[in-house]
């Protein structure tokens, strides 16, 4: 199969490098990284070690049978919008957050929901770790059955990748953005690993942006019960301890995060309060306007 990553970045490069082991693999990203590739190959480490040797690019190739969207939230509209180039028979994101796929879906044919547990690092240009074996699953946005999430799937299960077709992408998509919604900028503002929202005051605020983020979701028509979403934020943070969240990380290094896609989404599509993830939201915007300072 002809594989395309759009975003070459720690996920994407994992991706690809795992997948190049069976398939024809494009990254397609920016440089040094993409140089570094083209010149030298994808060294990837960590929990899995070898080299591989994709194709790298900074721009769409004329044809992909299978693109993976993993660039972050705020980039896919670009995203979308270049792979409409090439026009991939199926587009699946494997991004965090709420809208990535509707966002594809205004540019491109066939596009798969995604979430990907894997954990991945960029330590330097060309290399890639795994910092955690995790799972891919895959489905229709909407849920239901899926032919072309079935070819995605068997794709990756050939390339050795643990992937799942599930026919309940919506309610998989909301547990996950409650467990972000909870982790990320409750981590990222307090200045802590995953692992210190085990004990209130901080488990107390993750816990409750979870609770407001099933109210939400039931209020879409997706049975996520309140408990549900605790306990999944819960077994994340004890599996995750050491981690520095994502949006901890952006925060640090003075980057643009995902806030819109996480609390934003919630906040955007709540029909009563929701003022855990509203705080959380202003605050980490407040930070993000503050990088100009
Ligand atoms: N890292 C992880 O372990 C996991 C990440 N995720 C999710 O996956 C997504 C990606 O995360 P992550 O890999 O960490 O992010 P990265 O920032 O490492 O990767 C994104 C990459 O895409 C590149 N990019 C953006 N726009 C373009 C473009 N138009 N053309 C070419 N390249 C482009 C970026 O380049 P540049 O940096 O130059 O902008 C960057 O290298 C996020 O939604 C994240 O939440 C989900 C599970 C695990
Ligand atoms: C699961 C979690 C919270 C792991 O750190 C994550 O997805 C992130 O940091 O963005």
């Amino acid at each position: 199969m002809e594989i395309l990553i759009f975003g070459a970045g720690s996920l994407g490069s994992l991706v690809g490098g795992l997948c190049a082991r069976e398939h024809s693999v494009t990254l397609v990203g920016r440089d040094p990284h993409i140089a570094a590739v083209r010149e030298s190959g994808l060294a990837v480490e960590g929990v899995v070690e070898f080299t591989t040797h994709p194709e790298a690019r900074t721009t769409v190739p004329e044809r992909a049978d299978l693109a993976f969207v993993t660039v972050k939230s705020f980039d896919t509209p670009a995203a979308g919008r270049a792979l409409a180039d090439c026009s991939p028979s199926m587009t699946c994101s494997l991004q965090n957050g709420l809208g990535n796929e509707e966002s594809l879906a205004a540019q491109l044919d066939t596009v798969l929901a995604g979430t990907c547990t894997y954990g991945a690092r960029r330590p330097a240009p060309g290399r890639v770790e795994c910092t955690g074996i995790g799972e891919i699953a895959l489905g229709a946005p909407d849920g239901g059955p899926s032919a072309a999430a079935e070819r995605a799937v068997e794709a990756l299960q050939s390339a050795g990748i643990d992937a799942v077709h599930d026919d309940g992408m919506p309610k998989r998509l909301w547990r996950k953005l409650a467990v972000n919604a909870g982790i990320n900028p409750t981590t990222a503002l307090a200045g802590v690993e995953n692992g210190a929202l085990a004990d209130d005051p901080l488990h107390d605020v993750a816990s409750e942006a979870a609770r407001e983020v099933a109210r939400v979701a039931q209020v879409q028509g997706v049975e996520l019960a309140e408990s549900e979403a605790v306990a999944a934020l819960e077994s994340v943070v004890e599996a995750t301890a050491r981690n520095t969240s994502s949006m901890a990380q952006d925060v640090g290094a003075g980057t643009k995060t995902e806030i819109d896609a996480i609390n934003g989404a919630v906040v955007d599509r709540a029909d009563g309060r929701v003022p855990v993830n509203r705080t959380l939201a202003a605050l980490i915007r407040a930070r993000e306007r503050g990088y100009a300072d």
